[in-house]
């Protein structure tokens, strides 16, 4: 049984269908990526997956110990079970600190008792200790401990990327589902990135579905790649495979993949 099992998922909108039929396996481990056209389903599928959409008809099942179906759960109870996510649109906290920005997302994890809270009991001054540790250790990885203090909305555009990774983290999860985590990146940037999204599988012991237009990114870090087209899934295989695909070539418009 894989991680995640999609099953002739669909969504329509009015009349237009999103997301038609597609069946999607994650096992454990695999870093997968999703990728298509502008307009594909790419992000709407994701909005599926996470809960943000209530899917038209078909089946999300997430196996860990026992298996779920996802369907129809709101999205903080799918974050509970272990789905993260990043966004196309970045979703910091821009008014809050770095360091804050992680604290929030940590705090929806491992909740204090309201009383222990309310009283400030010696529990509460170690908990949130350890946690601040815990947030300051991710965003060494991430390179941006040095502006730990700094407001977000003072990060530049790839720093901002790479907090919203470690913010999906802190949650500790075990599916990762990362939309466009490159987009605005320079090929520095990009770079650097791709060899965080190899390390962070690897660490953190991570199950990654990935949408990205950087081809070079996407070739180099997934082992397997889905290719959605007008909400059809028209190709699956190897990246070597994919590159060579007359059909993903065709819906590229041509365009050198
Ligand atoms: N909430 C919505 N209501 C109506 N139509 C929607 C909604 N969300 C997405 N769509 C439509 O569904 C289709 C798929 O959009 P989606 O954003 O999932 O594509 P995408 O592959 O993520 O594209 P991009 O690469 O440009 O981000 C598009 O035609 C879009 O206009």
């Amino acid at each position: 049984m894989p991680l995640l099992e999609v099953k002739h998922l669909t969504k329509n909108f009015g009349g237009l269908t999103a997301v038609s039929n597609v069946n999607i396996t994650l096992d454990k481990n695999e870093l997968v990526g999703l990728i298509g056209p502008n307009g594909a389903g790419k992000t709407t599928l994701f909005n599926l997956l996470t809960g943000v959409y209530v899917p038209s008809s078909g089946d999300v099942l997430f196996e860990d110990q026992t298996v779920q179906r996802l369907n129809g759960l709101k999205p903080y109870k799918i974050a509970k079970l272990g789905l993260s996510r990043t966004f196309q649109n970045i979703r910091l906290f821009q008014d809050l600190s770095v360091l804050e920005n992680v604290l929030v997302a940590l705090n929806t994890t491992k909740e204090q008792g309201t009383i222990t809270g309310i009283l400030r009991l010696p529990s509460f001054f170690k908990d949130e200790e350890v946690k601040e540790e815990e947030a300051r250790r991710l965003l060494v990885i991430f390179d941006l401990d040095e502006k730990a203090t700094t407001l977000a909305s003072n990060l530049s555009y790839g720093e901002q990327r790479r907090l919203e990774i470690v913010r999906a983290l802190a949650t500790q999860p075990k599916l990762l589902f990362l939309d466009e985590p490159a987009a605005g990146m320079n090929p520095q940037e990009t770079a650097e990135l791709t060899e965080l999204i190899k390390r962070i599988q690897k660490e953190f012991d991570l199950t990654i579905l990935l949408i990205e237009h950087d081809m070079s990114l996407v070739m180099d870090v997934c082992e397997r790649i889905y290719v959605l087209e007008y909400g059809q899934l028209i190709a699956e295989g190897l990246p070597e495979e994919i590159k060579a695909n007359p059909r993903v070539i065709k819906a590229y418009l041509g365009g050198e993949l």
